[in-house]
């Protein structure tokens, strides 16, 4: 299969999330809620989940999407302000949406999986979101437990890794078996990526989460030791951790549980689109014991812990300094 509808409505509905999500963040970054579970969620989130299940819906219908995001709270009474918020954004780059619309496309995004589905971070890093940092829009189309297309979007991603302060903005795809590719936001011809090559000085540089509470960076840094790495890591928010080794930024993003909660089972939509991304670039992604990430399982990757992805070549070099390098 080519994938050319699904591929085509994903892009479109990733680069209008993100660009709802840029909205927000000129115009009121600092204000976020808390969720359930104590991390935040900003209008833009459920903005951006709303404006991708509404495209996904018209397209494909019959669809199943796992997203992040749900609209329970917003559906509080107390909660009207934000709800006007995040349909004021909606509006402003889809056109017409009642809140009660924004609140129905926001929940079709709660679906369990299934042998065909869709899942969605509608922003990945939303601690970097709102530092201003790195973030991610990341949708994936899974198929009996295969991701078969990635599309990732970092507004905040310089184009060029050599010019850090120039243009901004860039949008990672991924189709099994045709490859990654990579474009400015901007616009332009979309470009082949491939991961580095085992020599090259990127080869030496690894990338890592920014929060403490998302790894184990004590322990991140003794394998990158062990491997030979010596250039301090590059801290990054979100799958666009993924895109940095996908386009040959880095050759390896090493995510190990945190000592904080050693018992964290990675989501879904954490890592799918990134995945695949890596994948067709010609690199590898494993858990920490050097197995496959298991997509058919639910919402959670239950059957694996800890992330690693690499240029392939390193990948079993770093499963070996793995088994050798004890937690500290
Ligand atoms: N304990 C723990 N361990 C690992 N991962 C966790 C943990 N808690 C949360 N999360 C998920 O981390 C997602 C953000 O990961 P990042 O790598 O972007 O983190 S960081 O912001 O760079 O530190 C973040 O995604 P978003 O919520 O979409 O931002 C969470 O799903
Ligand atoms: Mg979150
Ligand atoms: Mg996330
Ligand atoms: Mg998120």
């Amino acid at each position: 299969m080519s994938y050319e509808q699904e591929k085509q409505v994903a892009i479109e509905a990733a680069l209008t999330a993100a660009k709802l999500c840029e909205q927000v963040r000129q115009e009121q970054v600092t204000e976020a809620m808390e969720k359930s579970d104590k991390s935040p969620v900003t209008v833009a989130d459920l903005g951006s989940q709303a404006v991708i299940c509404r495209a996904l819906a018209m397209a494909f219908p019959d669809d199943l999407v796992v997203g992040e995001e749900d609209a329970s709270q917003l559906r509080q009474p107390e909660m009207a302000d934000q709800l006007n918020r995040v349909s004021h954004y909606v509006k402003s780059v889809v056109g017409d949406a009642t809140p009660d619309q924004v609140l129905d496309w926001i929940d079709r995004g709660n679906s369990q999986i299934g042998g065909r589905y869709w899942t969605l971070d509608p922003i990945d890093g939303t601690k970097g979101f709102l530092r201003q940092d790195q973030y991610a829009v990341a949708l994936a189309l899974v198929e009996l437990g295969e991701v078969k297309l990635g599309v990732l979007v970092c507004p905040a991603l310089p184009v060029s890794p050599d010019q850090p302060d120039g243009e901004k903005g860039v949008l990672f795809v991924a189709v099994r078996g045709q490859g990654a590719t990579m474009v400015p936001i901007s616009g332009g011809e979309p470009q082949p990526i491939q991961v580095t090559k085992a020599d090259s000085q990127e080869a030496m540089r690894f990338v890592e989460s920014v929060e403490s509470g998302h790894g184990d960076h004590s322990r991140q840094d003794a394998v990158a030791k062990a491997v030979g790495i010596t250039t301090p890591s590059l801290r990054m928010d979100s799958q666009a951790k993924y895109g940095a080794v996908a386009s040959g930024r880095a050759s390896l993003y090493l995510r190990l549980p945190s000592p904080k909660s050693p018992d964290y089972r990675e989501k879904i939509w954490d890592h799918a689109a990134g995945t695949i991304v890596v994948e067709e670039a010609g690199g590898r992604v494993t858990d920490m014991y050097g197995k496959a990430l298991n997509f058919s399982l639910g919402a959670k990757l239950s059957d694996n812990q800890g992330v690693i992805v690499s240029n392939g070549v390193i990948h079993d070099t770093v499963l070996d300094a793995l088994r050798e390098t004890a937690s500290v």
